[in-house]
């Protein structure tokens, strides 16, 4: 009898290490946690946090970054229903070990020793609006989020999807300078979904498998200022007067072809997810010291006059070691590029100026 009872005791003790509850891996909750657990820490990978992680994009971008090898710690931040979301990608049978933390309070410690964080947290279009018009409530989400990072993990690589991103980064980047830690290196425009939509789109015109298919996409990441060099697609092609219209229009408008598809539940989330990790991944492994990684990105750039630009960029362990130029343009495209240029001046200023008023 008391050799059984000895017995389960040893199993329970086991099984409370092994699979702590939920709750115990939420920041802040007491009793065994994830710090506790003897599996935590022992693969070698980077650090990253999501934030916004119980989002539209941010729950299939945890359910990514889950599976990707070179993610070691995962650390899950919202303002609503991270406990939830934790508990479920915690389950999930790959390396990374996966903390969730819940509102402004736990802020600190799920940024604190992070190589890459990555920002989807914001509201979204509803059909009619602009990404502009999320200015007013997503503006002020990535000025907290950049203190906080300013504060806790200077040196990460930061992605920032929150709309209006031609805002947002200059935004980050004041946020940034103000707080001297700004390394214009490490911070970065996602724009990698208008590179997604671009293959695909060509593909679908040329009758190519999209995954062969490389069209670079500079500017920015609203209507005009996104611009597809379908000049220099890869592999080379030859695509008519009309087929380039089309294409340039279908590739500017496709956030909103989802916006208006979705029909007020949002934009686009799950093609995000699989854009936002691509891109991640990719700076992780320029960290990791990969060579040749390159990636489209609006960072801060020399490239036009303009303070911030999309263009290709060679991601090291640095973030970005290289900014490309933009190559020969055809008169179609360089009179986008203008088009562009006027637009993103506009929206660079305004993040500008909503740190500096
Ligand atoms: N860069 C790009 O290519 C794309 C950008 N986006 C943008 O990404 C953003 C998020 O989109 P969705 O995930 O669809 O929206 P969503 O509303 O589904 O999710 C946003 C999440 O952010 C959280 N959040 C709000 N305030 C926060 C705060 N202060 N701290 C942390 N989390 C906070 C919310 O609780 C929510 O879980 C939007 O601004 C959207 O326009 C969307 C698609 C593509
Ligand atoms: O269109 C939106 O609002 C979301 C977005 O940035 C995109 O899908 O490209």
């Amino acid at each position: 009898m008391q050799r059984r009872a000895d017995i389960n005791q040893r199993i329970a003790r086991i099984s409370a290490h092994l699979c702590p509850s939920s709750n115990s891996q939420m920041e802040g909750s007491s009793g065994l946690g994830m710090s506790n657990c003897r599996a935590k820490g022992g693969s070698p990978g980077f650090k990253v946090a999501i934030l916004g992680a119980a989002g539209g994009i941010g729950q299939p971008l945890a359910l990514l970054m889950k599976m990707n090898p070179l993610v070691s710690v995962l650390h899950l931040y919202d303002v609503v229903n991270t406990p939830g979301v934790t508990s479920d990608i915690s389950h999930m049978d790959t390396g990374a070990v996966v903390r969730g933390f819940l509102g402004p309070q736990q802020l600190e410690n799920a940024l604190t020793g992070m190589d890459l964080v990555v920002i989807p947290a914001g509201v979204p279009r509803k059909p009619g609006m602009t990404r502009d018009d999320l200015f007013n409530i997503n503006a002020g989400i990535v000025k907290t989020l950049c203190e906080g990072i300013a504060k806790c993990c200077p040196k990460a690589i930061v992605n920032v999807i929150s709309n209006p991103v031609n805002s947002t980064v200059p935004i980050a980047a004041e946020v940034f300078k103000r707080a001297g830690t700004y390394d214009p290196k490490r911070l970065l425009g996602v724009t990698k979904l208008d590179v997604v939509r671009a293959n695909t789109f060509v593909a679908e015109v040329l009758g190519l498998d999209p995954r062969e298919v490389d069209v670079p996409v500079v500017g920015g990441h609203a209507g005009v200022t996104i611009l597809p060099l379908l000049s220099q697609v890869k592999p080379p092609c030859s695509l008519s007067p009309e087929e380039t219209e089309y294409l340039t229009s279908r590739i500017q408008n496709g956030g909103t072809e989802v916006v208006e598809a979705k029909a007020g539940a949002g934009s686009a989330t799950l093609s995000m997810a699989y854009a936002a990790v691509k891109f991640a991944d990719a700076c992780l492994r320029g960290l990791r010291g990969d060579a040749g990684v390159v990636e489209c990105a609006y960072v801060s750039s020399q490239v036009t006059e303009l303070p911030f630009f999309a263009t290709k960029v060679l991601l090291g362990r640095n973030g970005v070691e290289e900014i490309y130029s933009l190559g020969p343009l055809n008169e179609y495209e360089r009179a986008g590029l203008n088009k562009a240029k006027e637009e993103l001046a506009a929206s660079i200023q305004k993040g500008v100026t909503f740190i500096r008023k």
